[in-house]
């Protein structure tokens, strides 16, 4: 990812992470819902993480993401690992990498399972964005911030419906 965005330290994402990183599994069960319609199986969020690896159901779709105002469906891939872009990482490379807005919805048919897999920088630790990705035609897009306070952030934003990677936009 570092050489992807011309970063002259190839180890720059890894080597923010800090001796304490974080790492979480969330296992998500999604009950056959009556009224789909109605009834979101995760709402819409960003992952506050740096990378989410996303084990889902091989024979139940549900994940969207959204682009330009439309959710689109995320084909299911058996036997196969998705990898989400955290708002950890879009800090991080200032905003050359996306950390996609997603839901999931729900199935009046089926249930549904998916294995996340997240990893944050240690939460005693501040991020930024690079000084490298920084330069006159490009300047900071994020405000530094504490790791632990961003996370904090999540949990509130979330139940408020509004992103957190937003108050952090200079
Ligand atoms: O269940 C899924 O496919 C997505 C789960 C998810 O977005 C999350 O755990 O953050
Ligand atoms: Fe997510």
């Amino acid at each position: 990812m570092a050489k992807l965005v011309e970063l002259n330290h190839d180890d720059y994402f890894v080597d923010q992470l800090g001796e304490k990183a974080e790492t979480n599994v969330r296992c998500s069960y999604y009950p056959q819902c009556p009224r789909p319609e109605l009834v979101f199986g995760l709402k819409p969020h960003c992952d506050g993480t740096v990378l989410t690896i996303l084990m889902v159901d091989d024979n139940v779709g549900g994940l969207q993401v959204l682009r330009d105002g439309v959710w689109w469906d995320v084909p299911i891939i058996p036997r196969t690992l998705l990898v989400i872009i955290g708002d950890q990482t879009e800090i991080m490379s200032n905003g050359f990498f996306k950390s996609p807005v997603h839901r999931v919805v729900t199935n009046a048919k089926k249930e549904r399972l998916s294995v996340a897999l997240d990893y944050s920088v240690d939460h005693e630790r501040e991020i930024e964005p690079s000084p490298q990705l920084i330069n006159e035609k490009r300047p900071a897009l994020y405000r530094k911030v504490k790791v632990k306070d961003y996370i904090a952030g999540l949990y509130e934003h979330f139940s408020q419906g509004t992103m957190v990677i937003d108050t952090l936009q200079i």
